[in-house]
């Protein structure tokens, strides 16, 4: 038994859309968990919501995040959160939300956008949702790297606006991964599926970075551990696949870039944050390095006239690594999942050891 109050940006005001008249529906509804759901997500999570007669739940119905004022004041007596990665969890929030708090569920892999330190003093649980994406974040890691490295946006441009004039030797020519040391920085469940995809376009080497080696994954791509000296000098393309932490903020600055190869191809799908954003201008302007990919940026959106969209050599996308629709089903689903588990005071499906 649930009842769904949903929120309407356009109308600005709170609208009830699904009213529930079962008999004996306000005695059994003020035992259930509240829930405060951040976002309109995918189909499948908000039916595990539903049907499970375990929480009344209120969910913010709109694509554009909730307002924050809003959100303060829907968390207010929650037991459970559900949230995607705009949604910034922290003391403040915490606190609005009061003591009945008992779990935060994100429907995203990352989560920087979560103050864990707040969150473990409080004895709040933490669900996410790792595995769920990784074929199709690394899917869209491999579109984006070979449209970089064989400058896909230019040439299309290029023909849709009469660049294209007669066949020419070395116009538009790009690096191939044939033969290509390929460097993975932070390798995990990701970054193995990256490397897995990219081995049948005759990849030669496979370099990784990380704290401390990761032999189990490393082995099953054949990845050497090196430094990060290291995989900025061999990297023929860098994929940045680690988690945005205070130690990656920001770790791909003018100090890598300036040891990459003149052919280097850098790709970004992990966090905005872990780049110097100005550093990587520098890098592609004067021709350090040869190209970039970007799913995301810093900040998000990425401002329209910022210089990087001025940049030939640097492929911009909206943050959609996950964005197929049977990822984010099933991304909404786990979500869901962890968020019941966790009031249930069970075993998440997957919970973040905080
Ligand atoms: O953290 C995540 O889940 C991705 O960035 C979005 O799917």
């Amino acid at each position: 038994m649930l009842v769904m109050w949903c929120s309407r940006t356009a109308l600005g005001r709170l609208q009830r859309i699904a009213p529930c008249t079962v008999t004996g529906f306000h005695r059994a509804m003020s035992t259930l968990p509240k829930v405060y759901v951040t976002r309109k997500v995918p189909p499948d999570g908000l039916d595990i919501l539903r049907k499970s007669g375990q929480v009344q739940f209120e969910m913010w119905d709109s694509d554009d995040p909730v307002p924050r004022v809003e959100l303060l004041k829907k968390v207010k007596g929650c037991e459970g959160i559900l949230c995607v990665l705009t949604e910034k969890i922290d003391a403040q929030l915490l606190n609005a939300a009061g003591p009945n708090l008992k779990v935060v569920s994100t429907m995203s892999v990352g989560f920087d956008h979560l103050s864990l330190d707040e969150l473990k003093k409080r004895g709040i649980r933490v669900g996410y949702t790792p595995d769920v994406l990784t074929d199709c974040v690394a899917e869209l890691t491999v579109a984006l790297l070979l449209a970089t490295s064989r400058r896909l946006i230019e040439a299309t441009h290029e023909a849709k606006t009469g660049g294209w004039g007669t066949w020419r030797t070395l116009w538009l020519c790009g690096h191939e991964l044939a033969n290509s040391t390929v460097g993975i920085l932070g390798l995990g469940r990701i970054g193995v599926a990256i490397a897995e995809r990219l081995k049948p376009f005759k990849v030669k080497k496979f370099i990784y970075t990380d704290v401390a080696p990761r032999p189990e994954l490393a082995n099953m791509i054949e990845a050497e551990y090196v430094s990060l000296d290291e995989l900025a000098k061999q990297s023929d393309f860098l994929a940045i696949c680690c988690a945005l932490t205070p130690e990656t903020h920001g770790i791909c600055n003018w100090n890598l870039f300036s040891k990459m190869k003149k052919n280097a191809i850098f790709i970004n799908t992990s966090r905005g944050g872990v780049v110097n954003q100005e550093d990587l201008y520098e890098a592609l302007s004067t021709g350090l390095i040869a190209g970039a990919g970007l799913d995301v940026t810093t900040p998000e959106p990425l401002p329209t006239h910022h210089p990087l969209y001025t940049l030939k050599n640097c492929v911009i996308l909206p943050h959609i690594a996950s964005a197929s629709y049977m990822t984010r089903n099933s991304m909404s689903a786990l979500a869901a999942n962890n968020l019941l588990a966790g009031l249930r005071g069970e075993p998440m499906p997957k919970e973040l050891k905080l």
